[in-house]
Protein backbone atom coordinates (compact mmCIF):
# COMPACT_ATOMS: atom_id res chain seq x y z
CA UNK A 1 0.00 0.00 0.00
CA UNK A 2 1.55 3.28 -1.01
CA UNK A 3 1.33 6.19 1.55
CA UNK A 4 -0.55 8.89 0.47
CA UNK A 5 -0.99 12.62 1.27
CA UNK A 6 -3.11 13.55 4.72
CA UNK A 7 -6.48 14.15 3.51
CA UNK A 8 -6.53 17.91 3.78
CA UNK A 9 -9.49 20.66 4.14
CA UNK A 10 -7.10 22.40 1.66
CA UNK A 11 -6.77 19.61 -0.68
CA UNK A 12 -10.23 19.13 -1.04
CA UNK A 13 -11.09 22.30 -1.26
CA UNK A 14 -8.34 22.59 -4.33
CA UNK A 15 -9.92 19.53 -6.13
CA UNK A 16 -13.52 21.23 -6.46
CA UNK A 17 -11.35 24.04 -8.38
CA UNK A 18 -9.39 21.40 -10.51
CA UNK A 19 -12.57 19.67 -11.34
CA UNK A 20 -14.35 23.10 -12.77
CA UNK A 21 -11.72 23.32 -14.60
CA UNK A 22 -10.91 20.01 -16.11
CA UNK A 23 -14.61 19.72 -16.92
CA UNK A 24 -14.39 16.06 -17.44
CA UNK A 25 -16.27 13.76 -19.23
CA UNK A 26 -18.39 10.60 -17.09
CA UNK A 27 -19.61 7.60 -18.87
CA UNK A 28 -22.03 6.59 -16.14
CA UNK A 29 -23.51 2.77 -16.38
CA UNK A 30 -26.32 3.47 -14.05
CA UNK A 31 -29.78 2.48 -12.68
CA UNK A 32 -32.94 3.57 -14.53
CA UNK A 33 -33.55 5.68 -11.63
CA UNK A 34 -30.80 7.37 -11.09
CA UNK A 35 -29.97 8.44 -15.07
CA UNK A 36 -31.76 11.79 -14.81
CA UNK A 37 -30.42 12.94 -11.73
CA UNK A 38 -26.82 12.21 -11.44
CA UNK A 39 -26.37 13.43 -15.31
CA UNK A 40 -28.06 16.54 -13.70
CA UNK A 41 -25.99 16.25 -11.06
CA UNK A 42 -22.63 16.02 -12.83
CA UNK A 43 -23.90 19.16 -14.85
CA UNK A 44 -24.32 21.34 -11.71
CA UNK A 45 -20.71 20.40 -11.15
CA UNK A 46 -19.30 21.11 -14.21
CA UNK A 47 -18.77 17.53 -15.68
CA UNK A 48 -20.15 16.51 -18.46
CA UNK A 49 -22.25 13.33 -18.45
CA UNK A 50 -22.62 10.05 -20.96
CA UNK A 51 -25.08 7.62 -20.45
CA UNK A 52 -25.50 5.31 -23.29
CA UNK A 53 -24.97 1.54 -22.69
CA UNK A 54 -25.79 0.33 -26.22
CA UNK A 55 -22.83 -2.59 -26.38
CA UNK A 56 -21.45 -1.52 -29.99
CA UNK A 57 -20.79 1.67 -29.01
CA UNK A 58 -20.41 2.31 -25.40
CA UNK A 59 -16.29 1.15 -26.25
CA UNK A 60 -16.18 4.15 -27.96
CA UNK A 61 -18.04 6.76 -25.20
CA UNK A 62 -15.43 5.47 -22.67
CA UNK A 63 -12.84 5.84 -25.10
CA UNK A 64 -13.13 9.15 -25.31
CA UNK A 65 -14.29 9.71 -21.05
CA UNK A 66 -12.20 10.96 -18.35
CA UNK A 67 -14.20 8.70 -15.69
CA UNK A 68 -16.79 5.88 -14.99
CA UNK A 69 -19.25 4.78 -13.13
CA UNK A 70 -20.76 1.45 -12.39
CA UNK A 71 -24.07 1.12 -10.78
CA UNK A 72 -25.41 -2.32 -9.97
CA UNK A 73 -29.08 -0.69 -9.41
CA UNK A 74 -31.53 -2.46 -12.01
CA UNK A 75 -28.94 -4.33 -13.63
CA UNK A 76 -30.49 -5.72 -16.83
CA UNK A 77 -29.15 -7.62 -19.29
CA UNK A 78 -28.51 -4.24 -21.38
CA UNK A 79 -26.25 -2.72 -18.46
CA UNK A 80 -24.20 -6.01 -18.31
CA UNK A 81 -23.78 -6.40 -21.46
CA UNK A 82 -22.72 -2.79 -21.47
CA UNK A 83 -20.25 -3.52 -18.66
CA UNK A 84 -18.42 -6.08 -20.67
CA UNK A 85 -18.48 -4.16 -23.94
CA UNK A 86 -16.88 -0.83 -21.56
CA UNK A 87 -14.00 -2.64 -19.62
CA UNK A 88 -11.41 -3.55 -22.05
CA UNK A 89 -11.76 0.46 -23.06
CA UNK A 90 -11.47 1.51 -19.48
CA UNK A 91 -8.43 -0.79 -19.21
CA UNK A 92 -6.58 1.32 -22.44
CA UNK A 93 -7.52 4.41 -20.95
CA UNK A 94 -6.18 3.23 -17.81
CA UNK A 95 -9.40 4.81 -15.98
CA UNK A 96 -10.22 4.75 -12.62
CA UNK A 97 -13.65 3.97 -11.73
CA UNK A 98 -16.26 4.36 -8.81
CA UNK A 99 -18.48 1.03 -8.44
CA UNK A 100 -21.78 0.91 -6.89
CA UNK A 101 -22.62 -1.44 -5.62
CA UNK A 102 -26.95 -0.94 -5.43
CA UNK A 103 -29.20 -3.28 -3.52
CA UNK A 104 -26.29 -5.85 -3.33
CA UNK A 105 -28.24 -6.65 -0.18
CA UNK A 106 -31.29 -7.67 -2.63
CA UNK A 107 -30.20 -10.99 -4.34
CA UNK A 108 -27.71 -13.36 -4.66
CA UNK A 109 -26.92 -12.18 -8.44
CA UNK A 110 -26.45 -8.70 -7.16
CA UNK A 111 -23.88 -10.15 -4.50
CA UNK A 112 -22.20 -12.15 -7.14
CA UNK A 113 -22.21 -9.16 -9.73
CA UNK A 114 -20.42 -6.84 -7.04
CA UNK A 115 -17.66 -9.24 -5.78
CA UNK A 116 -16.82 -10.11 -9.62
CA UNK A 117 -16.75 -5.99 -9.94
CA UNK A 118 -14.54 -5.87 -7.04
CA UNK A 119 -12.37 -8.27 -8.70
CA UNK A 120 -12.03 -5.77 -11.74
CA UNK A 121 -10.12 -3.10 -9.34
CA UNK A 122 -12.46 -0.05 -9.15
CA UNK A 123 -10.48 3.04 -7.23
CA UNK A 124 -13.40 3.45 -5.36
CA UNK A 125 -16.51 1.35 -4.16
CA UNK A 126 -18.91 3.63 -2.69
CA UNK A 127 -21.76 1.39 -0.73
CA UNK A 128 -24.48 2.27 1.95
CA UNK A 129 -24.15 0.34 5.41
CA UNK A 130 -26.93 -2.56 3.57
CA UNK A 131 -24.70 -3.40 1.01
CA UNK A 132 -21.31 -2.92 3.26
CA UNK A 133 -22.79 -5.80 5.31
CA UNK A 134 -23.48 -7.84 2.84
CA UNK A 135 -20.30 -7.40 0.64
CA UNK A 136 -17.97 -8.05 3.57
CA UNK A 137 -20.08 -9.73 6.39
CA UNK A 138 -18.93 -7.27 8.79
CA UNK A 139 -21.02 -4.13 11.03
CA UNK A 140 -19.81 -1.22 9.41
CA UNK A 141 -16.87 1.01 11.22
CA UNK A 142 -13.64 2.58 10.28
CA UNK A 143 -11.82 -0.76 11.55
CA UNK A 144 -14.24 -2.72 9.13
CA UNK A 145 -14.13 -0.55 5.91
CA UNK A 146 -10.67 0.03 6.38
CA UNK A 147 -9.90 -3.68 6.65
CA UNK A 148 -12.16 -4.18 3.31
CA UNK A 149 -10.03 -1.10 1.72
CA UNK A 150 -6.73 -3.35 2.77
CA UNK A 151 -7.49 -6.10 1.34
CA UNK A 152 -8.86 -5.06 -1.83
CA UNK A 153 -6.52 -2.37 -2.50
CA UNK A 154 -9.38 0.41 -2.99
CA UNK A 155 -10.45 2.92 -1.45
CA UNK A 156 -14.16 2.09 0.65
CA UNK A 157 -16.50 4.75 0.87
CA UNK A 158 -19.05 4.35 3.33
CA UNK A 159 -22.02 6.78 3.24
CA UNK A 160 -24.78 7.60 5.53
CA UNK A 161 -25.04 10.03 8.28
CA UNK A 162 -21.95 10.05 9.06
CA UNK A 163 -18.88 8.43 5.77
CA UNK A 164 -16.29 6.86 6.60
CA UNK A 165 -13.77 6.63 3.85
CA UNK A 166 -10.44 4.31 3.70
CA UNK A 167 -7.85 3.29 0.96
CA UNK A 168 -6.44 0.73 4.22
CA UNK A 169 -3.80 3.56 5.31
CA UNK A 170 -5.62 6.45 5.61
CA UNK A 171 -9.31 6.53 7.35
CA UNK A 172 -11.39 9.21 7.80
CA UNK A 173 -14.98 10.83 9.13
CA UNK A 174 -16.91 13.25 6.55
CA UNK A 175 -20.19 14.38 8.63
CA UNK A 176 -21.30 17.12 6.03
CA UNK A 177 -24.82 16.16 4.52
CA UNK A 178 -28.99 16.56 5.38
CA UNK A 179 -30.84 14.06 5.92
CA UNK A 180 -33.45 14.65 3.80
CA UNK A 181 -30.74 13.22 1.35
CA UNK A 182 -31.93 10.02 2.10
CA UNK A 183 -36.39 10.71 0.99
CA UNK A 184 -34.46 11.75 -2.03
CA UNK A 185 -34.15 8.72 -4.89
CA UNK A 186 -30.67 7.52 -6.09
CA UNK A 187 -29.10 10.55 -4.26
CA UNK A 188 -25.99 7.88 -3.20
CA UNK A 189 -26.37 6.61 -7.03
CA UNK A 190 -25.53 10.90 -7.86
CA UNK A 191 -22.88 10.99 -5.21
CA UNK A 192 -21.25 8.19 -6.88
CA UNK A 193 -21.38 9.51 -10.37
CA UNK A 194 -19.74 12.97 -8.44
CA UNK A 195 -17.11 10.86 -6.71
CA UNK A 196 -16.36 9.35 -10.31
CA UNK A 197 -15.95 12.60 -11.62
CA UNK A 198 -13.30 13.84 -9.05
CA UNK A 199 -11.65 10.26 -9.22
CA UNK A 200 -11.59 11.49 -13.59
CA UNK A 201 -9.29 14.63 -12.80
CA UNK A 202 -7.71 14.30 -9.37
CA UNK A 203 -4.43 11.53 -9.11
CA UNK A 204 -5.17 10.50 -5.39
CA UNK A 205 -8.71 8.17 -4.99
CA UNK A 206 -8.86 8.79 -1.70
CA UNK A 207 -8.62 12.71 -1.77
CA UNK A 208 -11.24 12.06 -4.82
CA UNK A 209 -13.62 10.34 -2.99
CA UNK A 210 -13.06 12.71 0.10
CA UNK A 211 -13.96 15.81 -2.14
CA UNK A 212 -16.44 14.30 -4.34
CA UNK A 213 -18.90 13.37 -0.92
CA UNK A 214 -18.04 16.68 0.50
CA UNK A 215 -19.19 18.75 -2.34
CA UNK A 216 -22.29 16.41 -2.46
CA UNK A 217 -23.22 16.91 1.24
CA UNK A 218 -21.81 20.54 1.76
CA UNK A 219 -24.47 21.26 -1.07
CA UNK A 220 -27.28 19.34 0.24
CA UNK A 221 -26.45 20.66 4.04
CA UNK A 222 -26.90 24.31 2.39
CA UNK A 223 -29.84 23.41 0.46
CA UNK A 224 -31.80 21.46 3.44
CA UNK A 225 -31.21 24.68 5.62
CA UNK A 226 -34.18 26.32 3.24
CA UNK A 227 -35.72 22.85 1.78
CA UNK A 228 -39.44 22.67 2.35
CA UNK A 229 -38.91 18.69 1.98
CA UNK A 230 -37.32 16.24 -0.58
CA UNK A 231 -38.48 17.81 -3.69
CA UNK A 232 -37.12 21.28 -2.92
CA UNK A 233 -34.20 20.03 -1.48
CA UNK A 234 -33.29 18.11 -5.02
CA UNK A 235 -34.12 21.29 -6.40
CA UNK A 236 -31.88 23.40 -3.95
CA UNK A 237 -29.16 20.53 -4.07
CA UNK A 238 -28.56 21.17 -8.10
CA UNK A 239 -28.72 24.99 -7.47
CA UNK A 240 -26.24 25.04 -4.66
CA UNK A 241 -23.74 22.07 -6.11
CA UNK A 242 -23.42 24.57 -8.72
CA UNK A 243 -22.46 27.28 -7.36
CA UNK A 244 -20.54 25.83 -4.90
CA UNK A 245 -16.94 27.66 -4.67
CA UNK A 246 -14.19 26.17 -2.84
CA UNK A 247 -13.99 28.62 0.43
CA UNK A 248 -17.37 27.57 0.73
CA UNK A 249 -16.56 24.14 1.00
CA UNK A 250 -13.72 24.61 3.04
CA UNK A 251 -15.52 26.44 5.48
CA UNK A 252 -18.10 23.94 5.87
CA UNK A 253 -16.28 20.72 5.72
CA UNK A 254 -16.63 18.57 8.95
CA UNK A 255 -13.86 16.23 8.23
CA UNK A 256 -11.59 14.39 10.64
CA UNK A 257 -8.81 11.41 11.21
CA UNK A 258 -10.33 8.30 12.25
CA UNK A 259 -8.01 6.31 14.80
CA UNK A 260 -7.65 2.76 13.14
CA UNK A 261 -5.17 0.51 14.61
CA UNK A 262 -2.26 -0.54 13.08
CA UNK A 263 -2.17 -4.13 11.92
CA UNK A 264 -5.52 -4.71 10.88
N1 LIG B 1 -29.05 11.11 7.74
C1 LIG B 1 -28.16 11.71 6.93
N2 LIG B 1 -27.54 12.84 7.33
C2 LIG B 1 -26.65 13.43 6.52
N3 LIG B 1 -26.29 12.96 5.30
C3 LIG B 1 -26.86 11.84 4.86
C4 LIG B 1 -27.82 11.14 5.65
N4 LIG B 1 -28.20 10.03 4.96
C5 LIG B 1 -27.53 10.05 3.80
N5 LIG B 1 -26.70 11.13 3.73
C6 LIG B 1 -25.83 11.49 2.62
O1 LIG B 1 -26.58 11.25 1.43
C7 LIG B 1 -25.75 10.78 0.37
C8 LIG B 1 -26.31 9.48 -0.15
O2 LIG B 1 -25.95 8.47 0.74
P1 LIG B 1 -26.84 7.22 1.12
O3 LIG B 1 -26.02 6.42 2.07
O4 LIG B 1 -28.20 7.65 1.54
O5 LIG B 1 -26.88 6.50 -0.32
P2 LIG B 1 -27.72 5.27 -0.85
O6 LIG B 1 -28.38 4.55 0.28
O7 LIG B 1 -26.84 4.46 -1.71
O8 LIG B 1 -28.79 6.03 -1.73
P3 LIG B 1 -29.52 5.57 -3.10
O9 LIG B 1 -29.40 4.08 -3.21
O10 LIG B 1 -30.93 6.05 -2.94
O11 LIG B 1 -28.85 6.24 -4.22
C9 LIG B 1 -24.34 10.68 0.96
O12 LIG B 1 -23.58 11.78 0.54
C10 LIG B 1 -24.58 10.68 2.47
O13 LIG B 1 -23.52 11.26 3.17
C1 LIG C 1 -35.11 2.68 -6.03
C2 LIG C 1 -34.12 1.99 -6.86
N1 LIG C 1 -34.32 0.72 -7.31
C3 LIG C 1 -33.32 0.24 -8.03
S1 LIG C 1 -32.03 1.37 -8.20
C4 LIG C 1 -32.89 2.53 -7.26
C5 LIG C 1 -32.35 3.86 -6.93
C6 LIG C 1 -31.24 3.82 -5.96
O1 LIG C 1 -31.55 3.16 -4.80
MG1 LIG D 1 -27.18 3.29 -3.29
Amino acid sequence: MTHGHAVTAGAIAAALDEVREARPRVHCITNTVAQTFSANTLLALGAVPSMTLAADEIGDFVARADGLLVNLGTFDALRAEAVDAAMPAAKERALSWCLDPAHAESSPRRIALARRLIDLGPAVLRCNADEFRTLFEAEPGPDTVARAALRHGIVVALTGARDILSDGDRTVFLDNGHPLQARVTAAGCAASAVVAAFLAVIGDPLIATAAGLSAVGVAAEIAGETAAGPASLQVGFLDTLYGLDAATLQARLTLCPADVPAGL
